[in-house]
């Protein structure tokens, strides 16, 4: 069978695309071929998944037909970049969608001349089919390789497009994000906890919690202040707990954070 689907780094980001886009049946998984360097790794990947593994990041090149993913970390793309030069200066040229945090539409078209590249942020709900991913396309880019983007994309959550100059700031909130979310869940857990509760029963409230109020929200198209205040009893427990949130910069702290990684974002790609 053809191969369609290359993934060059089979770690916590192309692990979390690749099972959605096989559990979907987006691709087959004889038509992925995936580049690792860790036997071990590749071991599990193919194991788990049954696609084709290798350690030759320009095999995947030759191979891949239709598209090109490189998930390594931004700190060996221009290693990565180098190795690959002769593959890609080839007639064959799949497109290239880049999630690397930082690394921007110039440099990869610098790496790979005349090719069809996408800049992409998803983030790791992805695994689920609950992914938020932005993108943004190259200068080489057509129609059919938006609507291949999109298609993937799509296939694990919601895709918006923007101009590249707001994907650090995405990178910062949707592509950070769920860290943040996850620690907000672990400490209101924690909460519960000193507050009495037993562990397992609190860590279910502090999941269900986060889980049901995002789904209102969604589903509601509330303004998150509204919701707040409907929960807000005048002189009852949740002004109580705002008014301990407020006093220990709870809004500002999250604030920082989305700045702090947008700036870490742009320095990635320096
Ligand atoms: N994690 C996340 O939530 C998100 C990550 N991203 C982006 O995705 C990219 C990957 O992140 P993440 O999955 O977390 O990182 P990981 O370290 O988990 O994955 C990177 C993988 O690439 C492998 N690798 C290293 N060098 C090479 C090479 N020369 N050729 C092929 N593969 C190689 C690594 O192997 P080894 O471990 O042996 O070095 C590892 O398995 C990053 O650029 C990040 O910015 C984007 C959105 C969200
Ligand atoms: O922490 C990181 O650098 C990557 C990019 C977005 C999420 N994880």
């Amino acid at each position: 069978m053809t191969i369609k689907f290359g993934l060059i780094g089979g770690g916590v980001m192309g692990e979390a695309l690749l099972s959605r886009l096989i559990a979907r049946g987006i691709y087959q998984p004889s038509e992925v071929i995936v580049s690792e360097p860790q036997t071990a790794r590749q071991a599990f990947l193919q194991q788990k998944y049954h696609v084709g593994v290798t350690t030759d990041n320009s095999l995947v090149f030759t191979q891949a037909q239709d598209v090109v993913f490189l998930a390594v970390k931004p700190q060996v793309f221009s290693a990565i970049a180098q190795e690959l030069a002769d593959t890609v200066f080839t007639d064959h040229s799949p497109l290239v969608v880049s999630i690397l945090a930082g690394v921007s539409l110039s440099q990869l078209e610098a790496a790979f001349p005349q090719s069809p590249v996408i800049r992409a942020m998803p983030n790791t709900p992805a695994t689920v089919g609950s992914g938020m991913t932005a993108i943004c396309s190259g200068a080489y880019t057509y129609a059919q390789h938006q609507k291949l983007a999109q298609q993937i994309f799509s296939a694990v959550g919601e895709v918006v497009e923007v101009s590249e100059s707001l994907m650090d700031a995405v990178t910062g909130l949707s592509g950070s994000g769920p860290a943040y979310v996850a620690l907000l869940v672990e400490a209101l857990a924690d909460g519960g906890v000193a507050s009495g509760l037993p562990r397992g029963i609190a860590n279910q409230l502090a999941l269900q919690t986060v889980l049901g109020t995002a789904q209102l929200l969604h589903e509601s198209k509330l303004h998150p202040a509204e919701l707040k205040d409907r929960v807000t009893s005048p002189g009852g427990t949740t002004i109580a707990g705002i008014a301990q949130l407020e006093k220990a910069g709870f809004r500002s702290a999250l604030i920082e954070a989305v700045k702090a990684a947008t700036w870490r974002s742009q320095e990635l790609g320096k």
